[in-house]
């Protein structure tokens, strides 16, 4: 299998098989994706053979969370290129594809520029193809690099503000290596708790509408071996008033210069609740998340998503595939109010931990010299 886990040969991931990978069977190129909207009842694959079916399995969620749209929206490109389609309206559509992840449209602008490059440097097409596709390899292996690094420092920062250990931790939607190269983000910061012995409980929470926390997170945290107790997103409030967080770790699908922070809906309650509560609202994230041309929370687009996600809930074993079809629970004609995240301002954020460290408090200027420490700073 090409690009198992990257090559990373550092954490693999806690599900069966892997999250992405590019193959070439003899009728031409794929994507084959790990169809996460079927998850966990079955590990079934998705096989893309053009851009348009990854722009399709990106819309439905078959394919989500920032980093690995990154990754998937680079070997999109790859995939045009080596299908011989225009590589410069597939690199529009898939960057298109969902507004508020900012390494989708990193990852695809990685390919394209190398695509471009080759060509631009007398390349044919065939090697072009081969510029874009290396370019989605080196993504796939940095963010896999970048995974470990994220989880060292963000475990580091927990020790730091929780001498006692025993770490209790909430979080929210789904940061684990069904949306990486590696073990993921938020989630990869608590799985090395747990490999050290020192994550008493991860708090899931279950994540409305579409249950990545009870879907996916609980399937890896168990995969895993954790200790971890899901709970309905409006169960926190509860929990919090009860003494049982130590600290919130969340991911991030962009954060802009200023520091604020979108992330899955829900992610911004969380943090009220943790300042009410005087607990610690890590966010973790890849310094690709960081958006230095995004200057404030205000100025990111929040995705809004169909009503039927909120009115509908999928029946047991069937999948969630974002298309409808689910069990009504609202009256037919209901209004429904669905963002797909929301926007943590700074202020609220205890610290942002990267692959090149962590700045607490946030600040843009602490923001912008840590993310200058990175080599991904310079690649266009
Ligand atoms: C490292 S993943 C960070 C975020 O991408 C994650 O928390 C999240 O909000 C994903 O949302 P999704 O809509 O499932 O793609």
């Amino acid at each position: 299998m090409a690009d198992q886990y990257a090559q990373s040969g550092e954490d693999k991931p806690s599900t069966g098989i892997p999250v992405i990978r590019w193959e070439e069977p003899p009728e031409g190129p794929v994507v084959v994706l790990l169809d996460q909207t079927r998850l966990p009842a079955e590990e079934v694959e998705l096989v893309c053979t053009d851009a348009p079916a990854l722009v399709d399995a990106i819309r439905t969620l078959a394919v989500r969370g920032a980093p690995l749209l990154g990754i998937a929206g680079a070997y999109g490109v790859a995939l045009a290129a080596a299908r011989g389609f225009d590589v410069e309206e597939a690199a529009v559509a898939l960057a298109g594809a969902r507004p508020t992840a900012v390494n989708l449209s990193v990852g695809v602008r990685r390919a394209a520029s190398a695509h471009r490059a080759a060509l631009a440097g007398g390349a044919g097409a065939e090697s072009a193809a081969k510029a874009a596709l290396a370019a989605a390899r080196q993504l796939h292996r940095e963010d896999a690099e970048a995974s470990g690094r994220m989880a060292a420092h963000g475990l580091a920062l927990l020790d730091e503000l929780l001498p006692g250990g025993g770490h209790r931790i909430l979080t929210h939607c789904n940061t684990g290596s069904l949306v990486s190269g590696g073990a993921g983000t938020a989630f990869a910061v608590a799985l090395a708790a747990h490999r050290q012995g020192r994550l008493r409980r991860l708090w899931v929470d279950e994540t409305r509408p579409l249950l990545q926390g009870a879907r996916l997170t609980a399937y890896e945290a168990a995969r895993s071996g954790m200790a971890y107790t899901l709970l309905t997103d409006n169960a926190a409030g509860s929990l919090f008033a009860a003494g049982e967080v130590d600290a919130v770790l969340i991911g991030a699908d962009r954060i802009a210069a200023d520091g604020s922070v979108a992330n899955k809906v829900g992610s911004y309650p969380l943090a009220v609740l943790a300042r009410y509560h005087h607990v610690p609202f890590i966010v973790v994230a890849p310094v690709t998340t960081v958006d230095p041309d995004t200057p404030d929370g205000a100025s990111i687009e929040v995705e809004q998503r169909p009503g039927y996600e909120v009115t509908e809930v999928a029946a047991p074993n069937v999948p969630v595939t974002g298309a409808g079809g689910g069990v009504p629970v609202a009256p037919l004609g209901t209004q429904a109010y669905n963002p797909a995240f929301d926007v943590t301002p700074p202020e609220l954020v205890t610290a942002i931990v990267t692959e090149e460290g962590a700045v607490s408090p946030v600040t843009a200027e602490a923001l912008a010299e840590m993310c200058a420490r990175s080599p991904q700073a310079t690649i266009d």
